[in-house]
């Protein structure tokens, strides 16, 4: 699924009308009806609904929805934000179109007459805000600020139509200055960059946000900037593995970290690569601590690792015969975890790197092993020829670009797309809206994931998902990689609706990854839900 510019909007709408012939008349019908189903989906005991219009398409289409939803036998109420005469081509045709002896449209042109909307407000269930959408650019002006300020004291949920009014579809920001509260929100075709970056629902963030299909042809959207969404890529696990399949098929993955006393990393990612579907998961950690990782799972197989003197890996392990030994039928290997960077572990990690051809995940102290030479990363990926995935947070990839964590934060988007692009590798950029940026400069946006996710252990976890679902797709990096931290983050979502979002521990994230795999985004009326979790 591609993220389109709000120009990129208007070009979709524009090319579906002009090569494709379907007039935008009926692409307005089709957003109106498409809101309608589903405000009747997500609020099925709703009596009267209240449609605040504005003078654009995005009222056109409040106006259709106001007569869908009289149609499904819902008492509507139509608010005209601007003066009538504002009114053009089809939004003007659809507002001549409400029936004026079913629907009470009020029409309000100045500040004062705002106040007098609270009773029509508070008495409807559902608010519907169809003010400004993608034509929009900050910031609000005139009656639609004295709404916005209105709706923060009603407490009755609102559903924007295409995008809260208010937020500039193109924005990368988690939060807009002045935009309109939105529980829920309706786009179409494609979601806009807001939809995906933006915190634009309910307190939380957590309302859905869904894209309805509106008769836009594939062909008709195009997209420069080559963003999309993780969740598109999650449908490579929804096939039914085949029947007469056995563990070869599903791949090897070797989990190599830990170091004396850190046990926990290496037996945390091993099982989640085991729990996501490895068919073999073997945990390459030092002796002394070997016993103790074996216990997290009986299906893990384990292997030992010489220690050096301060207790890390030791590079010896790293020796041509040893890694020939250790890499025998491995499909997928993944370092980092728990492996520290006392001793010789990082040097242990720059020559496994540098002596393997097989795809990598590599994570954690990992990483910073290659603190200051990133370059090495470079030639072991031979320009994107090998698979090498990292999986940096925020304070590892400044520490692997020599920059603070500020400074990444402040231009996360773009270091992860040059950094893959430079460097032929698989960037997933952890934080808010993850990040997978691909050696192509290609970026997936990944909506899932929650703040219980903010505890030890999380890292380990998405590292032994990003191997095992590799392990399972060799052949398609792209899609492997976005299903994983697409399924990462909505285990946690799943563990943290059915916990206390402070009491999530990584390992109850595992716990949930069955409801993860199990998951579709696409609800009954045919809507892809790209935020927000779907239950029942
Ligand atoms: N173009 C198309 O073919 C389709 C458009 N659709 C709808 O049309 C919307 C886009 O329509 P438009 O391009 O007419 O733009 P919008 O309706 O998003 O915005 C209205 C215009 O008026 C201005 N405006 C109005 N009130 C304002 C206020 N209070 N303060 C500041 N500016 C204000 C905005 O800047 C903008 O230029 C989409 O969001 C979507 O809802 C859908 O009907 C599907 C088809
Ligand atoms: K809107």
């Amino acid at each position: 699924m591609k993220i389109l510019t709000a120009a990129e909007m208007g070009a979709a709408d524009r090319a579906t009308a002009d090569r494709f012939g379907v007039p935008l008349r009926d692409l307005m019908e089709r957003a109106g009806a498409s809101v309608a189903s589903f405000v009747c989906l997500r609020y099925p005991r709703a009596l009267t609904v209240c449609v605040l219009c504005g003078t654009g398409n995005n009222g056109g289409d409040g106006f259709v929805a106001a007569r869908s939803l009289l149609a499904a036998g819902i008492r509507v109420r139509v608010v005209l934000l601007g003066e009538e005469s504002k009114l053009k081509g089809i939004a003007a045709d659809a507002f001549a179109r409400l029936d004026r002896s079913t629907i009470a449209i009020s029409l309000v042109t100045e500040d004062g007459a705002v106040a007098g909307l609270r009773s029509l407000l508070d008495g409807s269930d559902v608010i519907l805000d169809a003010v400004v959408g993608t034509g929009f650019k900050p910031p609000l002006r005139g009656v639609a600020v004295a709404v916005r300020e209105l709706l923060t004291e009603i407490r009755k949920p609102v559903m924007a139509v295409d995008l809260p009014s208010g937020w500039d579809a193109d924005s990368v920001e988690p939060t807009a200055e002045g935009a309109f509260r939105a529980d829920a929100v309706v786009t179409f075709t494609a979601p806009k960059l807001a939809h995906l970056f933006g915190h634009l629902t309910g307190s939380n963030g957590f309302g859905p946000i869904v894209v309805a299909p509106i008769g836009s042809p594939d062909a008709a959207v195009e997209s420069a900037t080559g963003m999309t969404w993780t969740g598109a890529s999650k449908r490579i696990f929804e096939t039914p593995r085949v029947i007469d399949s056995n563990k070869g098929m599903y791949g090897h993955v070797l989990l190599v970290g830990g170091a004396a006393g850190k046990a926990g990393a290496p037996s945390m990612a091993s099982l989640a690569a085991l729990r996501a579907g490895a068919g073999l998961v073997t945990a390459a950690v030092p002796k002394s601590i070997l016993s103790t990782v074996a216990l997290i799972t009986p299906e893990l197989m384990t292997t030992p690792l010489e220690e050096d003197a301060s207790g890390a890996v030791a590079l010896m392990n790293a020796s041509p015969e040893r890694l020939e030994k250790l890499l025998k039928k491995i499909s997928v290997i993944a370092v980092g975890p728990g492996i520290g960077t006392e001793g010789e572990a990082s040097a242990f990690v720059r020559q496994l790197v540098a002596s393997t051809d097989l795809p990598l995940v590599i994570d954690a102290d990992g990483l910073n092993a290659f603190k200051g030479q990133a370059s090495l990363l470079k030639d072991a990926s031979r320009g994107g020829a090998r698979t090498i995935v990292l999986t940096p947070h925020p304070g590892e990839m400044a520490t692997l670009l020599g920059m603070t964590t500020k400074e990444v934060q402040a231009e996360r988007l773009n270091l992860a797309r040059k950094f893959a692009q430079e460097h032929g590798v698989t960037l997933v950029l952890k934080g808010w809206r993850t990040l997978v940026a691909h050696p192509n400069g290609d970026v997936a946006v990944n909506t899932t994931g929650n703040p219980s996710m903010a505890k030890g252990g999380s890292g380990d976890i998405l590292t032994g998902i990003v191997a095992a679902c590799l392990a399972q797709e060799k052949s398609n990096v792209r899609d492997a990689v976005n299903a994983a931290v697409y399924l990462h983050g909505l285990a946690a979502d799943f563990a943290a609706h059915r916990m206390d979002e402070h009491t999530v521990l990584a390992t109850d994230t595992v716990a949930h990854l069955s409801d993860a795999f199990r998951y579709r985004t696409l609800d009954a009326n045919g809507a892809e839900w790209v935020c927000g979790l779907r239950l029942g």
